[in-house]
């Protein structure tokens, strides 16, 4: 079981040592960890946020542990030695189209989230957000138009393939749950969301069992905060999916709670090669002071174990204990505790 550990920047490296230390103290046979260098920290090294080093790594490994990337230090540079083309890069090398990120309260934070109580407690839900496209991927560009205004631009398209795909990987996941499945886009003004909305109603007809509706997103992101316990998985764009998770995030209480599985088609001999990350960032303003939560990342871990390595028993072990170490008051600063990362990771790792 060979897994690639890319810590990156800022509270990257935190939250990772803790998911290390739990995947270490599971004592899976024949695994193997090795670290490389993405986001600033390989560009302060290697001259390049995505070394070759680093991809071949991503390349010959089973499954691949992120932290995060992103530095103010590199906030001038040019789009392509940014930091953040390093998580790209890797999601778009590596084919890892399908971004699974669930959302469920856990029992005791009912009263962290953003919403009330009862609302939040109504909580379980997936989002199925597409990575491989939208305006992430496209067509961009900065000029100097003839008036000498600076004129911004990326193009946001997908492909039928590229919708089909993922309508698949949603409505699979909506067989494995509760067979309900909303679509979100913005087909009421956006071509791309038109043709997103078209294949998602044609996928369906493959999948009868499982009920669709679809919300265009401004509406979708109202809903969440109203009403989500309506939601079961939500099937959406690279762009929307972006910011309707860490909305979701806030809903069942921190960013430092989510975890993510990014898929793609490829088969190891263990299971599906996957890139495993909390959905949060570097998180610059805390970075460096031991106070991130390393939760997500840990979970994170977890959804390695369950995807990339069929080992459903040791993902629902960490995934308890994560539970339990909540039931049991244990927070950070994020969850208005004083716990620091480390702390955080013990507790874990005792009921473990
Ligand atoms: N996948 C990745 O590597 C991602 C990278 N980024 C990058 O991260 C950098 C910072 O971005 P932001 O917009 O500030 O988003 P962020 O997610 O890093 O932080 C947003 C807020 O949430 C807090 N936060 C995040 N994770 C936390 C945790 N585990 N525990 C406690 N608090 C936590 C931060 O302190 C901050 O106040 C940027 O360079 C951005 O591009 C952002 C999102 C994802
Ligand atoms: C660099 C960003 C596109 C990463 C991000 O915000 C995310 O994947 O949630
Ligand atoms: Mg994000």
């Amino acid at each position: 079981m060979k897994i690639a550990v890319f810590p990156g920047d800022g509270i990257g490296s935190e939250v990772t040592r803790e998911a290390v230390r739990v995947l270490e103290a599971l004592d899976l046979p024949g695994l193997t960890l090795f670290e490389g260098d993405v986001g600033a920290i390989a560009y302060h090294r290697h001259g390049h946020p995505l070394p070759q080093e680093t991809l071949a790594m991503a390349k010959a490994a089973d499954a691949i542990l992120f932290g995060a990337v992103g530095d103010p230090s590199c906030d001038n540079l040019e789009r392509h030695l940014r930091p953040e083309q390093a998580v790209l890069g890797l999601r778009s090398e590596l084919g890892l189209f399908s971004n699974l990120r669930p959302a469920t309260v856990f029992a005791g934070l009912e009263d962290m989230s953003g919403l009330r109580p009862e609302l939040a407690r109504t909580i379980d839900m997936l989002i199925v957000r597409e990575l491989n496209g939208d305006v992430y991927f496209g067509d961009k560009g900065m000029r100097t138009t003839a008036d000498g205004q600076r004129e911004g631009w990326d193009m946001m398209s997908y492909s039928e393939s590229e919708v089909r795909r993922i309508a698949n990987s949603g409505f699979q996941a909506a067989r494995k749950r509760s067979s309900r499945l909303c679509s979100v886009d913005k087909a009421n003004v956006l071509e791309t969301s038109q043709l997103w909305r078209d294949v998602v109603i044609e996928t369906a007809a493959e999948y009868p069992d499982v009920e669709l509706s679809h919300l265009y997103v401004d509406n979708a992101a109202m809903q969440l905060v109203k009403d989500p316990g309506q939601f079961d998985v939500i099937l959406t764009g690279n762009l929307f999916g972006d910011i309707l998770s860490d909305l979701a995030s806030m809903c069942v209480g921190s960013i430092g709670l989510l975890a993510s599985a990014s898929l793609g088609e490829r088969e190891t001999d263990f299971g599906t090669f996957g890139l495993y990350e909390p959905i949060h960032g570097s998180a610059p303003d805390i970075a460096g002071q031991g106070k991130a939560n390393p939760m997500a990342t840990i979970l994170s871990a977890a959804m390695m174990l369950r995807h990339s390595f069929g080992d459903e028993a040791q993902a629902a072990r960490i995934e308890a204990a994560v539970a339990m170490a909540l039931a049991d008051g244990i927070r950070g600063g994020d969850l208005g505790g004083k716990l620091g990362t480390s702390a955080i990771g013990d507790a874990v790792l005792e009921r473990l």
